[in-house]
């Protein structure tokens, strides 16, 4: 590559093997899976369970090192980063959003959402930090504390405090998992506007065929590979394939 150019992947593995213990009772988790992320594009990751979605997710956020193989964050090997580089690039580049929101229930959502700049001793860029709240639509609850928010109104600060370091990728692990359809489906439709307004990539494991088709492509895995792909993907289409996959 010409030095200086930026490559159009936010994210790529590449043969990326796990395999969790050793001798008899080793557990291949992930085997040999090669897949890019393009900047800017919604992912969706599904399958069966134990087919190694969150071991995907933690491989690629760097939470997790693989056997072999390497992950790229753009230009950035990972596998090549010592344990305290590696957190650097995870605070500073990487967005997390769980389930469970996280928040710290004796902060006000302000104090939240600039949580992950404080940890990295960066000032707050305020236009960023404006529209980040603007969009996710806490404006008006930024001096309330955590509980007296809804449980949607907490997922979008912890998606406000995902996106205030201005992340590479954004990674969610069932997002809406806690929340009810109506409420799910407002944060999804926030996540897909986020992609396509100010161009986020987001990488999401669910294991929902709804929240699913938010995303432009869903990755599907089976038994710790790559088992195909739908782009555009429909809910009914989505089921589809888990059940060929003999998950329903
Ligand atoms: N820390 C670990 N030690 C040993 N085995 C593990 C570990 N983490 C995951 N595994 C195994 O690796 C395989 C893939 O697990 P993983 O959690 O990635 O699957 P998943 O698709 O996210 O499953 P689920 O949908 O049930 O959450 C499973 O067989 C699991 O038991």
């Amino acid at each position: 590559m010409v030095a200086g150019t930026v490559t159009a992947d936010a994210v790529r593995l590449e043969a990326v093997r796990k395999v969790y213990g050793s001798g008899g009772g080793a557990v291949t988790a992930l085997d040999g899976v090669t897949v890019s992320l393009r900047r800017g594009a919604f992912t969706a990751v599904m399958g069966p369970s134990g087919s190694g979605k969150s071991t995907f997710l933690h491989c690629a956020a760097g939470l997790d090192r693989p056997t072999s193989g390497r992950v790229l964050l753009g230009d950035t090997d990972l596998s090549r980063l010592k344990e305290n580089a590696l957190t650097e690039l995870r605070r500073q580049r990487i967005g997390f959003v769980f389930q469970a929101y996280n928040l710290l229930p004796s902060l006000t959502v302000r104090q939240n959402i600039t949580l992950p700049l404080e940890f990295a001793g960066a000032e707050a860029d305020q236009g960023w930090l404006r529209e980040v709240v603007h969009r996710v639509g806490v404006a008006d609850r930024l001096d309330h504390r955590p509980a007296e928010l809804s449980g949607g109104q907490q997922q979008r600060v912890a998606i406000a405090r995902a996106l205030v370091t201005r992340p590479d990728v954004l990674l969610a692990d069932e997002p809406t998992g806690a929340l009810d359809t109506r409420t799910g489906g407002n944060v999804l439709r926030l996540l897909r506007d986020l992609v396509d307004s100010v161009g986020q990539t987001v990488l999401m494991v669910t294991h929902d065929p709804v929240a699913a088709s938010h995303a432009h492509n869903v990755l599907f895995l089976a038994d710790g590979r790559l088992a195909g792909e739908l782009v555009a993907p429909t809910p009914a289409q989505v089921v589809e394939r888990m059940t060929r996959l003999g998950e329903w």
